[in-house]
């Protein structure tokens, strides 16, 4: 297996990945590293690896390094497997992987799999896919502006901490999108694979990883009360029974508007809709525990 490590990702946290590395070896399990240097250099070195066979490409790092892999992946049969190393690990809470560096080990070791079935987020900046949400609007917003240094000194901490600085600025434009064959507005979308969001915190009861289509929770108040309002629900896990959240299944969402609205895919920047979102053309395999 290679393993591909974003150092970048989450904070403080390399320890386990050497720790989960200890075990494997000792093991005699055969492992390469490969250490990204850049944003997007995952999804290269995951695609070169596939192309040379390798049957598990491993994502050492967070949300944004998994779905660089997935992109890596997509169209070959390599399994994805996992070291949650990120900030907010939202697909390793989702598919309840572990966390603990033997039980990682343990689990990369023995590679059964579980099937996920990505998002794919076509844009201006071109298609890229995502492996637990895709937001447009405020959360967007919140990430977009993020400070890194911030979100490594904080953790999930500075994402509360910006969303009170965004909150006074942000415009709150109406976003007009087609969902499936219904057209219709909101202040801001959140278009989810999984039940998870922000780390274990529930957005979609009714989301299913392994299988097409899509959760889509739907903000209608907008402003900074409203967001004020959604942000305190969310860690409540009552954003279920807030006021003006809506949810849809969905297969196709096309974002309609003329003003660009910031989006976010798995926590990282993602452009400016309108884009529209779709299925991945196939699920890939991730190593669960
Ligand atoms: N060497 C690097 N230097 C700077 N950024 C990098 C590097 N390698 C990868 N990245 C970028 O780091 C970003 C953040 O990575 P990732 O999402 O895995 O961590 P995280 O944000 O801490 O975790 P989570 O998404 O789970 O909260 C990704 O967008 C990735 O493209």
């Amino acid at each position: 297996m290679i393993v591909i490590f974003n150092p970048a990702a989450g904070r403080r946290r390399a320890y386990l990945l050497w720790r989960v590395l200890d075990v494997l070896a000792a093991n005699g399990v055969r492992l390469d590293i490969a250490e990204t240097h850049r944003a997007g250099h995952a999804e290269a070195l995951a695609r070169e690896a596939a192309r040379r066979g390798e049957p598990m490409v491993v994502a050492a790092g967070g949300d944004g390094t998994i779905a660089e892999v997935a992109n890596g992946l997509m169209g070959t049969t390599a399994r994805l497997g996992v070291i949650p190393l990120g900030t907010a690990n939202v697909l390793a809470h989702e598919l309840g992987l572990p966390f603990a560096p033997r039980s990682v080990a343990a689990a990369l070791a023995f590679g059964r799999t579980c099937t996920l079935w990505p998002g794919q987020a076509n844009g201006a900046d071109g298609t890229r896919l995502f492996v637990q949400m895709l937001g447009v609007g405020f959360d967007a917003q919140v990430v977009h502006n993020l400070p890194f240094t911030l979100k490594k000194v904080l953790g999930k901490g500075a994402y509360v901490l910006q969303s009170l600085r965004e909150m006074p600025r942000y415009p709150f434009p109406s976003i007009r999108m087609r969902i499936d064959d219904i057209e219709t507005e909101a202040a801001s979308v959140i278009i989810s694979k999984g039940r998870l969001y922000g780390g274990s915190f529930h957005v979609a009861a009714d989301a299913v990883p392994g299988e097409p289509g899509f959760s889509v929770v739907l903000f209608e108040h907008a402003g900074p009360a409203a967001a004020m309002m959604y942000g305190a629900a969310l860690p409540l896990n009552l954003l279920g029974r807030a006021p003006g959240v809506r949810h849809v299944r969905a297969c196709q969402i096309e974002f309609l508007q003329n003003v660009a609205v910031p989006a976010q895919a798995d926590g990282d920047r993602a452009g400016y809709a309108p884009l529209s979102v779709c299925d991945a053309p196939a699920p890939i395999q991730v190593v669960v525990g």
